[in-house]
């Protein structure tokens, strides 16, 4: 196996035991390797300290996280990191450990590990060292923790996270005492930065197996997002919905490609609906102003996980359209591209379908597919829907004598003409419109 091991990595590895210490690939590398996945990053793992890696590797390295046993070996493009067998306390910050020590044991240090898929050390000839039955876990499927499974979470709370996103990604079954340690273990969560959960959680969403690990572990994730306890069995009251809506959520999510952005838009859609449902005296339930109330809900949860703002205010745009109805008219159409612009326009046909789908009957489908038709329509005359395509501009109309203010203000009167089909995007008539605005201002030579 020794030529799956990349050139670089076998010469840290080489480099290390012809200096007389042990040197093993060790964890997330071997998991994915065995999977017959290109694994990202090549950890090593060593009997050396780092004092002596240094030695090694003179001029080659950056001391990452000395204290910890870390030290980056710099290998052609990139770096590796190269950490010395020890054994862990509790960890920080769900990634550094308080308090570790180092030890001459491989085994050892195979057993700190979070999960049995994740504790194994190959060496530069292909040998694996498999101490907890991690082979055999990877080729059935289960991830379980490495020994005790609440003293794993203990350690580190961050693991309950990872353990949700392993299995979402790899589509593994969380073995039961496993399953069982992290949901009691749960509130060990509230201690772990948002921004770890956030990428966690991110990875988790957007895996291949999501769905099952969100309809098991709502009450898992509502440590972080208590707006989800209330969605599990909520009844939607709507002919269209046979789900509770926090089924419809995860159905919605199942329903968009796997990237961010659309996974949370379909996570948070309805997640002002439970708070905005009131019923009138004729015993009729509304969602007064849902998707708004969805989108200052999902405001909160964004700020919570310390999404980026430009991510943020992407999802809650689409959050807030997401019911919106946009005329099926050339007109509709035209003035709902020029608000979101094209990007964000696609994106949102993506959602409503989703959404669409995620019910139990498919009533708005015809709906979406008018809109999308439309929009082909007017793609194909080559229509306008933003300042970018607007046959004038700022220069254009200056030389018509326009000035600060005024010119943004006069592109954007142009540009609602054009939108809306009562005039063409021509260069000619627009500067003429202009110009009679400005009463004639002398200075165009068009
Ligand atoms: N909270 C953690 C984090 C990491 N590890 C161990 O450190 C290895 C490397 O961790 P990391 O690079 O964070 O994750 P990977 O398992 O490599 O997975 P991925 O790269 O997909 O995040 C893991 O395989 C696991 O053995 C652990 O025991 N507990």
């Amino acid at each position: 196996m020794k030529n799956v091991i990349p050139q670089d990595i076998a010469e840290v590895l080489d480099k290390l035991s012809g200096s007389g210490y042990e040197a093993w690939c060790v964890g997330g590398c071997v998991r994915d390797m065995l999977l017959g996945a290109d694994p990202q990053d090549w950890d090593v793992t060593t009997s050396a300290l780092p004092e002596q890696v240094e030695r090694i590797f003179p001029g080659r390295t950056i001391p990452t996280g000395v204290k910890h046993g870390t030290v980056t070996v710099l290998s052609g493009v990139r770096g590796i990191e190269v950490t010395t067998f020890r054994r862990d306390g509790a960890y920080l910050d769900g990634r550094h450990p308080e308090q570790v020590t180092f030890t001459a044991s491989l085994r050892e240090d195979l057993a700190r590990r979070d999960f049995t898929v994740n504790a194994m050390a190959m060496g530069v000839d292909g040998t694996i060292v498999d101490c907890w039955g991690g082979r055999e876990d990877l080729s059935r499927g289960i991830l379980r923790c490495v020994g005790e499974a609440d003293r794993r979470f203990e350690e580190d709370a961050l693991r309950i996270m990872r353990a949700l996103r392993f299995a979402a990604v790899l589509g593994f079954t969380i073995e039961q005492e496993t399953s069982d340690s992290l949901r009691r273990s749960r509130q060990r969560l509230r201690a772990i930065a948002a921004e770890r959960i956030y990428a966690e959680f991110t990875k988790l969403i957007c895996g291949k197996h999501m769905a099952p690990i969100l309809r098991e572990y709502p009450d898992v994730l509502a440590v972080f997002l208590p707006e989800i306890a209330p969605m599990v069995g909520f009844d939607q009251r709507n002919p269209h919905h046979c789900y509770d809506l926090w089924e419809h959520t995860i159905r919605a999510m199942e329903a968009v490609p796997p990237e961010a952005v659309l996974r949370y838009t379909m996570l948070l859609h309805d997640v002002g609906k439970v708070k905005s449902f009131t019923v009138d005296e004729k015993g009729v339930g509304h969602f007064y102003g849902h998707p708004q109330l969805s989108r200052e809900m999902g405001d909160a949860i964004a700020r919570r996980l310390k999404m980026d703002n430009e991510r943020r205010e992407l999802i809650l745009t689409l959050v807030e359209w997401h019911d919106r109805v946009i005329p099926r008219t050339e007109k509709g159409v035209a003035r709902a591209l020029r608000k979101l612009g094209e990007e964000r326009f696609r994106l949102l046909i993506q959602v409503k379908r989703a959404d669409n789908l995620a019910q139990a009957s498919q009533v708005f489908q015809k709906e979406i597919d008018r809109l999308e038709e439309i929009w082909a329509n007017l793609a194909a005359q080559s229509r306008c829907f933003s300042l970018r395509q607007l046959a004038v501009n700022g220069r254009d109309l200056m030389e018509l004598g326009y000035r600060g203010e005024e010119i943004g203000r006069e592109l954007e009167r142009l540009l609602d003409l054009v939108v809306d089909g009562a005039k063409a995007n021509d260069r000619r008539e627009l500067l003429d419109i202009a110009r009679r605005r400005k009463g004639g201002a002398k200075g165009s030579t068009f």
